[in-house]
C-alpha cells in the first residue's frame, strides 16, 4: 500500500505526516490517502484507486478537477517566467473581474491564502476604526491567523484545540465569540464593549462546522446592528464565494457586507486569497493609506491566469450556478432518503453545491448543534464510502463540495453508497 508507506515516511519528516491537520483522518482514524492525480469528477491516489469527489480541494475544483482552460491559462503563463515581484496586467485584469463579479467590493487586494486575506481584513478594520476588538461565531474557521484561533472550527475544532496554544491572552482577549444565528448574544457583547469593537466576521454560509445556514433575518440583523454602531461587517467568504452564486453568498442573500474576504476558486485551485471591499476602507491599505500588508508573491502571474481562466467561465456561464444548485439538491435529497430508508431522521443542510449529512437527528443550527453529532457512527460511514470509491471530507465537521463535473449517473453511485455506508455505519 503506497498512501500507508508515504505515510509512515511522512510522519518522521512533516508534523503528523501531513501538511495541514485535517488531511491526516485523525476524526475518522485509519491513513490518509496520499493522492496522484485527478481529472473531472475523479481523483486517483497512488495505489491507483479512482474516488468520486465530493471535496474538491476543499471548495476551489467548482468545474472538477484539471478543467481545460484553467489547464491551458497556466501552461501559457508558466511560458513567460512564474512570478515577478513586480505588478503584471493580469492584476489588473483580476481586481476588474471581481470587482464586477462581487456586488460589495470597490478595491481588492490580492495575497496568497484565505488565512492571509482574513488576517489583513482584520487588521485594516482596526487601522480603519481606531478600535481592538473583534467578535466571531463559534465554530467559523477564518484560517490559522491568532485572532481566529479561538472557538475556531474546522480541523481546529476535530483536532480538540479550538482555542490554540500559542495564542498570547492579549489577542485571545480581543477576540470576542457569539453562537451562531444568535443575534441577542451579539448586542449582548456589542453592549458590553461599547465603541471597541472594530469588527464583526462571519461565514455568511458556515462551511467548517459542517455546512450551517444562516437562519432568515441573522445576516440583515448583523448587518443592521454593524451599521448601527459602527463596527466593520466583514463576509469571509473563502468558501461561498464564486460557489453559491457569481457574487457568492452576498448576492445570494442580498445583504452586503463592508469587506469582504475570498479565497480558493479565485485561484483555480493555485494558493491565493484576497480582501476587498468599500473605497475608503481599502484606501487605509499601504502604499494608498497606513496599514501595512505586504506580499513577494502576491498576485502571482500563473495564480492569476489559474483564476482569470476560472472567474471568466464562471462570469460568462451563469448556467454553472443552476447546475450546482441541482448537483447539491439532489445530493441533499438522496442522502436524506436514504436515511429515512433506515429510520434514521438525519439532518441535511444544503445550499447550491455546499452540504452536510450530520449524525443527528437535532436541527443544526450553531456549534451545539453540531456537536449533537455522532463522530465514531460519521467515521465507519466516512470509510464505508471510500470503500464504495466516494472521497468525502474526513470530519464531520466539514462541509462536502459538489462539481459539475458530477454528472446525473454519478450523484446516484453517490446515493447509493451513501445508503449502504449509513447502514454499515449503524450496524
Ligand atoms: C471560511 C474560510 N476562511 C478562511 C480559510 C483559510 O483559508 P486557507 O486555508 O487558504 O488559509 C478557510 C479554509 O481553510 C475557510 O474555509
Ligand atoms: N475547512 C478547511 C478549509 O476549507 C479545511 C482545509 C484545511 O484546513 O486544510
Amino acid at each position: 500500500m503506497k498512501s500507508e508507506e508515504l505515510f509512515e515516511k511522512a510522519k518522521l519528516l512533516i508534523p503528523g505526516g501531513v501538511n495541514s491537520p485535517v488531511r491526516a483522518f485523525r476524526a475518522v482514524g485509519g491513513n490518509p490517502l496520499f493522492i496522484k492525480s485527478a481529472k473531472g469528477a475523479y481523483i486517483t491516489d497512488e495505489d491507483d484507486r479512482q474516488y468520486i469527489e465530493l471535496i474538491n480541494s476543499w471548495g476551489p475544483m467548482i468545474l472538477g478537477h484539471a478543467f481545460e482552460p484553467v489547464e491551458k491559462a497556466v501552461r501559457d503563463a508558466i511560458q513567460h517566467s512564474f512570478s515577478f515581484g513586480a505588478p503584471t496586467r493580469k492584476e489588473v485584469e483580476m481586481a476588474e473581474l471581481i470587482i464586477e463579479m462581487v456586488p460589495s467590493v470597490e478595491k481588492v487586494r490580492m495575497v496568497n491564502s484565505g488565512t492571509e486575506a482574513t488576517m489583513a481584513a482584520i487588521r485594516v478594520a482596526r487601522g480603519f476604526t481606531g478600535r481592538d476588538k473583534l467578535i466571531k461565531f463559534e465554530g467559523c474557521y477564518h484560517g490559522h491567523g491568532d485572532s481566529f484561533l479561538i472557538a475556531a472550527g474546522s480541523g481546529a475544532m476535530t483536532m480538540g484545540t479550538p482555542d490554540s496554544p500559542g495564542v498570547t491572552k492579549a489577542t485571545a482577549h480581543d477576540t470576542l465569540t457569539a453562537p451562531y444565528n444568535n443575534l441577542a448574544a451579539v448586542e449582548r457583547l456589542i453592549d458590553a464593549n461599547p465603541n471597541q469593537i472594530a469588527a464583526l466576521i462571519l461565514e455568511p454560509v458556515v462551511g467548517n462546522m459542517g455546512c450551517v445556514l444562516p437562519e432568515p433575518g441573522f445576516l440583515q440583523g448583523i448587518r443592521d446592528l454593524c451599521i448601527k454602531h459602527g463596527i466593520i461587517l466583514i463576509f469571509d467568504e473563502v468558501m461561498t464565494g464564486f460557489r453559491l452564486a457569481k457574487g457568492g453568498a452576498q448576492e445570494r442573500f442580498g445583504i452586503l457586507p463592508d469587506m469582504t474576504t475570498m479565497g480558493k476558486i479565485i485561484g483555480g485551485g493555485m494558493p491565493v486569497g484576497a480582501y476587498g471591499g468599500r473605497t475608503d476602507i481599502m484606501n487605509m491599505v499601504s502604499p494608498a493609506g497606513p496599514v501595512y500588508q505586504a506580499g513577494t508573491l502576491s498576485g502571482n502571474p500563473i495564480a492569476m491566469s489559474a483564476g482569470l481562466a476560472m472567474l471568466h467561465h464562471l462570469n460568462n456561464h451563469p448556467e454553472v450556478y443552476t447546475r450546482l444548485d441541482e448537483v447539491g439538491r439532489r445530493l441533499a435529497d438522496g442522502f436524506r432518503a436514504s436515511a429515512v430508508k433506515l429510520g434514521l431522521n438525519y439532518t441535511v443542510n444544503q445550499i447550491g453545491s455546499m452540504f452536510t449529512l450530520f449524525m443527528t437527528d437535532k436541527p443544526v443550527t450553531d456549534l451545539d448543534s453540531a456537536k449533537t453529532s455522532d463522530i465514531p457512527q460519521f467515521g465507519r460511514y466516512f470509510h464505508a464510502m471510500l470503500e464504495r470509491g466516494v472521497y468525502l471530507a474526513p470530519a464531520q465537521y466539514e462541509s462536502l463540495f459538489a462539481s459539475t463535473a458530477l454528472t446525473d449517473e454519478l450523484i446516484d453511485q453517490v446515493i447509493q453508497a451513501s445508503e449502504e455506508s449509513l447502514a454499515v455505519a449503524i450496524s
